[in-house]
């Protein structure tokens, strides 16, 4: 018996695999996964020793917990034909817009679930994994789940009302802070710092900032003012982000994944 199964070995499902084997969590060989395309399941299995399976079936029989990994809008049609197979068996699902409550109505009471959002940063030991705190999960399961996730990153547990949105936040993030980095990095490109050194300190800028308002416990606000000084050459950034709508950009972007129905 396996002790993680996967059903999808797409972006999330690897990043959570690779992270929890570079952590020394899991050993590829405690692990099993299913996916249609059998070029990821190969190139996964020579990367680290995870197990091949046919089928979705094999990966629940063959696993003490399943991770379900699967884009939101085929949940519905896997689990239905699951439903038998699953019984008494152990789900966590990362599926976005896949809370507990929707999760129960497909499958037997006698299977355990538990929904999930991580991000793809956990694949460097930097996730940000939010669990939900309705679950069904016994101590030990829930003990395991923990200690998978906080081998990738950090946890956090949070009530059902506050699941999607705080999901939206984290899960997404990483995307809207890619593109800023990116931004960031051809704004010193266009005056001629090469590439590559542009991409790696604008990417440490990002990583350092955060790291500051984590550690620091400071308001953001402080810690940029901090930066600006009085007629120096910060602020007149701040004048142009704030010229250019960046406030408003960012919180439109949460506001607008937030909203997406599945
Ligand atoms: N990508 C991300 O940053 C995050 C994704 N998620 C969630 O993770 C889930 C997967 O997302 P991604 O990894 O981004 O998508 P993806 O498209 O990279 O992975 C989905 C995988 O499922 C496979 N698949 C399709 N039908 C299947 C079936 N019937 N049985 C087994 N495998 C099947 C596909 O071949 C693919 O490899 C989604 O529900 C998403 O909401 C959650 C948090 C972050
Ligand atoms: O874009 C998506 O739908 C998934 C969910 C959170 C991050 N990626």
């Amino acid at each position: 018996m396996k002790k993680l199964g996967f059903i999808g070995m797409g972006n999330m499902a690897s990043a959570i695999l690779l992270g929890a084997v570079k952590s020394g969590f899991l050993k590829g060989e405690e692990t099993v996964a299913y996916d249609t395309n059998a070029f990821k399941l190969d190139k996964l299995n020579k990367e680290c020793g995870m197990a091949k399976a046919g089928s979705v079936q094999e990966v629940i029989e063959n696993s003490e917990i399943i991770l379900l990994a699967i884009k939101p809008k085929i949940v519905e049609g896997v689990l239905s034909e699951s439903r038998e197979a699953l019984k008494g068996k152990t789900l966590l699902s990362i599926a976005a817009g896949w809370q507990y409550s929707r999760l129960r109505r497909l499958v037997d009471s006698s299977t355990h679930i538990c929904a999930i959002m991580p991000n793809t940063p956990a694949m460097v030991g930097a996730g940000m994994t939010i669990i939900e705190a309705t679950n069904d999960l016994t101590p030990k399961e829930l003990i395991f789940t923990r200690k998978l996730f906080k081998s990738l990153g950090e946890v956090e547990e949070l009530s059902s009302d506050l699941m999607g949105i705080g999901g939206t936040l984290s899960g997404c993030g990483p995307a809207w802070i890619f593109m800023v980095i990116e931004a960031l990095a051809d704004g010193a490109v266009y005056h001629g710092l090469p590439r590559d050194i542009a991409y790696k300190l604008a990417s440490q800028t990002v990583i350092g900032s955060g790291k500051m308002v984590l550690d620091t416990k400071q308001h953001p606000g402080k810690l940029k003012d901090d930066v600006c000084s009085p007629g120096g050459i910060t602020i007149r950034g701040v004048k142009a982000l704030e010229e250019g709508g960046l406030r408003i950009a960012m919180m439109n972007a949460v506001d607008a994944a937030f909203k997406k129905p599945d």
